[in-house]
């Protein structure tokens, strides 16, 4: 049995530059990851058989990304080859942390080497993007900044702090704030130099989705109200979840036991290096 991490991601900043003739917007951002997120069980099964264990109750297993990174590999590479996957759920769902996406790259990774594939990551990665933008991030499992839709992605090594990550108990739909009209798609597009320098005009942290994720959802402006008074707080992806960063573990758990009531949270570190990465290297 393969038993490997899908971390979550934050977006240590995102801004839209634009839109593409298909409808998907134009990112610069910067991805780190973390070392918290759910965890996927791999063993054989006989004849392309293909089962999820733990799937959440309300997708369909032919929707979950996880079936649906595995059926891709399974029609890309022709393998008679099945697989058992069970799924431990921990990160909350539409909460911008990337947990499907996350779970589709370990699905990936964990496939190629159960079943001796032999792709490379690269390849991996092009097939995660049919999944999902925020695939290949998790696929190739360094911090990035990322440009194109989010695949697009240069190594970066941003200090590796203790966050605080909140989210109110609700779910955002990412395609229903990118379909906003009111969402913000024209910021000036930076060259990665002038992002890590601090220059940008309108903010090195700046998230382009807080402003009307704010506004749809007043929770998520109420919990960043709330953030603020102990660190600067911060939006991921388009929400719900926020976060601050710390130096500390213990500082950032003492914020963590103050959360109002009907807000979930973890602290966990941030990582340059995926967490699955190098669960892989230590096999
Ligand atoms: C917002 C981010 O989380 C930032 O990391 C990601 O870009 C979202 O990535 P994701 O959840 O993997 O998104 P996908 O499943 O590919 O797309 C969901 C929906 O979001 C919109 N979408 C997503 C990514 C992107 N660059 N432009 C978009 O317009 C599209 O309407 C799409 O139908
Ligand atoms: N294994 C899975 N885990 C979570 N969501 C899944 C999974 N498979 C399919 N989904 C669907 O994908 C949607 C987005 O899930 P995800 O957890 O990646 O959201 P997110 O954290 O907002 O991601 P992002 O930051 O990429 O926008 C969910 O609302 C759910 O319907």
């Amino acid at each position: 049995m393969l038993v490997l991490p899908a971390p979550a991601k934050l977006n240590l900043f995102l801004t839209i530059t634009g839109q593409r003739a298909d409808g998907y917007h134009l990112l610069q951002t910067l991805f780190q990851f973390v070392d918290f997120g759910d965890t996927l069980s791999f063993s054989l099964a006989p004849q392309g058989q293909l089962s999820l264990i733990d799937g959440p109750a309300d997708i369909e297993p032919e929707q979950n990304l996880i079936i649906k990174a595995a059926r891709l590999l399974q029609a890309h590479t022709h393998t008679q080859q099945g697989a058992q996957i069970k799924l431990t759920k921990r990160l909350p769902m539409g909460g911008g942390l990337g947990g499907g996406s996350s779970d589709a790259a370990t699905t990936l990774l964990a496939l190629n080497h159960l079943w001796q594939l032999g792709l490379t990551r690269a390849a991996l990665a092009e097939l995660g993007l049919r999944l999902g933008a925020d695939v290949p991030v998790f696929v190739h499992g360094f911090a990035a900044f990322a440009e194109g839709v989010g695949e697009q992605l240069t190594a970066v090594a941003p200090a590796e702090p203790w966050y605080l990550i909140l989210w109110p108990d609700i779910s955002i739909s990412t395609a229903g704030i990118f379909n906003e009209p009111e969402l913000i798609r024209n910021s000036p597009k930076l060259a990665l130099a002038d992002w890590l320098s601090g220059s940008h005009p309108q903010g090195k942290w700046r998230n382009d989705c807080e402003p009307l994720v704010k506004k749809r959802h007043p929770e998520v402006a109420k919990l960043l109200g709330w953030l603020v008074e102990y660190a600067p707080p911060r939006m991921t992806g388009t929400g719900a979840c926020i976060f601050a960063s710390f130096d500390t573990q213990q500082a950032a758990e003492q914020v963590l036991a103050k959360a109002p009531s009907g807000v979930s949270g973890f602290v966990a570190k941030g990582c340059n290096q995926s967490p699955l990465i190098r669960a892989l290297a230590l096999r």
